[in-house]
């Protein structure tokens, strides 16, 4: 699913007006149908319905939804903003047509506004301003977001938050744009619903499709995307009757140190149950009995330290190599990362404490190889590219670093964002707070470098490996609850997340 800019959603709205022969006052009875079907399905009619309605479109949405609630028995108060007295063409039209339905407890603000006292039982319908935001509320409208803010009352809003920009809410004032517990945007999702700093203003969010053109959509450039099932099912490999363990590749798992071998044993779980080949795991003495006896079908291939990570190993046999979960920050495993890293010529995975020594040593990192993956949580990233203070601005500079690696990085979290060398964006839709526990990010490291191994692009190894592995979160959380899983529990369950994805149609 592509995500477009609000300046691209306007477009595609007078794209569809143009060229689909449908009136805008028409698209817009529509997007307010679904609207209010959506308001009528979570909120019966003892709710007292107040819109709060702006001097755009969406003001225009709002008061077609109050109409149509009116129409349908809810009682409905409706206050229109025309501070400026321009309002948009749509909008007047949706005042007549209210004061048409019989509809009489409107009241139009221009300057002063009593503001009606809101009852926990009230919803908010918010059709202030949508897309055509056109830099952070001030002055009445932001005091007239703070109240419906201070209230108890629920609130939807419409499109988007309004007060939200759809991109970049840097220079935002957090009070100043409104809390919805329930988000309706039209067709597409907007940038910003993604970011973890304002799930708090949108609440939950849902689409509505109000059957916006195909044909700009599909036309229309963006780097962002949301990934889809569909998407990553058609990426599976097939598997043939004849085959054989070789034909799924060989991968090389460099990992663990005293007192962290759970990370290898985690990474080399979730490998195997991947659909690699043969996994060969490459570990200090200390681990060796510890994967040995849990993990079988792993090889392992001692190292000459007792305790960490200390000499570079042969890649000549493998296909893939990932580095990194529990291996330590030792000086002698710095060293062995740069030698590894530095004659690294097959499919590279760098996580956790490799990712963490590079930070340390950033003057390395163009020692890099072009088209390594990189999978940092937010702090393991703000470690290598500084401290930000947003998800617009830290997903920008996370974008720089991948376009000056000329690398994949995987960044982790409420929808994990695979950015690809060339700056393209994708979500990642699966997954859930449980996932949130240690040996979380082994397990995906484990899941990429199998993919890798069986010969997936560094793409697809990185939107697939995510996608599952999100999967087997919420297989888990399913099974465990969102307190109780653990990171074993996601690689016990990614068995049951291939098999579901490879059953979706
Ligand atoms: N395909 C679709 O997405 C559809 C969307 N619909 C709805 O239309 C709105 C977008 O409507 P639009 O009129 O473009 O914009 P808004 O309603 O969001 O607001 C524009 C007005 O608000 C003023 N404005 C902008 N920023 C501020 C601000 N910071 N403070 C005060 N006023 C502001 C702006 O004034 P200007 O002077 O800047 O022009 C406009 O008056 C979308 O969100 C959907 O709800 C369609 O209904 C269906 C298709
Ligand atoms: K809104």
């Amino acid at each position: 699913m592509k995500i477009l800019s609000c300046t691209q959603q306007k477009e595609a709205d007078a794209y569809t007006i143009a060229h689909e022969s449908i009136l805008s006052i028409n698209l817009m009875e529509k997007a307010a149908g679904l609207l209010a079907q959506a308001i009528s399905e979570r909120y019966d009619k003892s709710h007292r319905l107040v819109v709060f309605a702006g001097p755009g479109n969406n003001g225009g949405d709002a008061l077609a939804v109050a109409r149509i609630l009116f129409l349908k028995n809810y009682p409905v108060e409706v206050y229109l903003f025309n501070v400026k007295g321009t309002l948009s063409e749509e909008c007047l039209t949706n005042i007549q047509r209210l004061k048409e339905s019989g509809f009489a407890n409107y009241t139009e603000v221009s300057n002063q506004f009593d503001p009606p006292h809101l009852g926990s039982h009230d919803v908010v319908i918010d059709g202030l301003f949508g897309s055509g935001l056109q830099k952070p509320l001030s002055g009445g409208f932001a005091a007239v977001v703070q109240y419906i803010n201070a209230s108890p009352a629920q609130v939807v809003s419409i499109d988007i938050p309004s007060g939200l920009m759809g991109e970049d809410n840097t220079h935002n004032i957090r009070q100043n744009i409104i809390k919805a517990d329930l988000t309706l945007s039209i067709q597409m999702p907007k940038l910003s619903f993604l970011f973890a700093e304002n799930a708090d203003v949108v609440g939950e969010w849902q689409l509505l499709d109000i059957g916006i053109s195909r044909e700009f959509i599909e036309s229309a450039k963006t780097n962002y995307y949301i990934t889809e099932a569909s998407e990553m099912r058609a990426l599976i490999k097939p598997r043939k009757k004849f085959a054989h363990k070789g034909m799924f590749g060989h991968g090389l798992l460099i990992a663990g140190s005293y007192g962290m071998g759970g990370a290898a044993l985690l990474a080399s779980r979730a490998c195997l149950r991947s659909g690699i080949g043969l996994l060969t795991v490459h570990t200090p003495v200390c681990n060796h009995d510890l994967l040995q006896s849990n993990v079988p079908e792993a090889m392992v291939q001692d190292d000459v330290h007792d305790r960490c990570f200390a000499e570079a190993a042969d890649l000549d046999n493998f296909q893939a190599v990932a580095i990194g979960p529990g291996l330590g920050q030792e000086e002698i495993t710095v060293q062995a990362l740069f030698d590894q890293v530095s004659n690294c010529y097959i499919p590279l995975v760098l996580d956790a404490d490799a990712l963490n020594i590079f930070s340390s040593y950033r003057n390395y990192l163009t020692r890099i190889p072009r088209h390594s993956i990189l999978t940092p949580h937010i702090k393991e990233l703000e470690r290598i590219i500084g401290r930000c203070s947003n998800s617009y601005e830290r997903l920008s500079k996370a974008k720089e670093l991948a376009a000056h690696l000329q690398c994949y990085i995987v960044l982790k979290g409420a929808w994990t964002a695979v950015i690809t060398p060339d700056g393209v964006t994708y979500f990642n839709p699966t997954g859930n707070p449980g996932m949130a526990t240690a040996g979380s990010g082994d397990v995906l490291t484990g899941v990429i470098l199998s993919l890798l191994s069986q010969g997936y692009t560094h793409e697809e190894a990185c939107r697939l490996g995510v996608y599952v592995h999100g999967l087997a979160g919420d297989i888990a959380c399913q099974q465990k609850g969102v307190i109780g899983m653990t990171s074993g529990d996601i690689a016990d369950a990614l068995p049951a997340a291939w098999k579901q994805l490879m059953e979706t149609k």
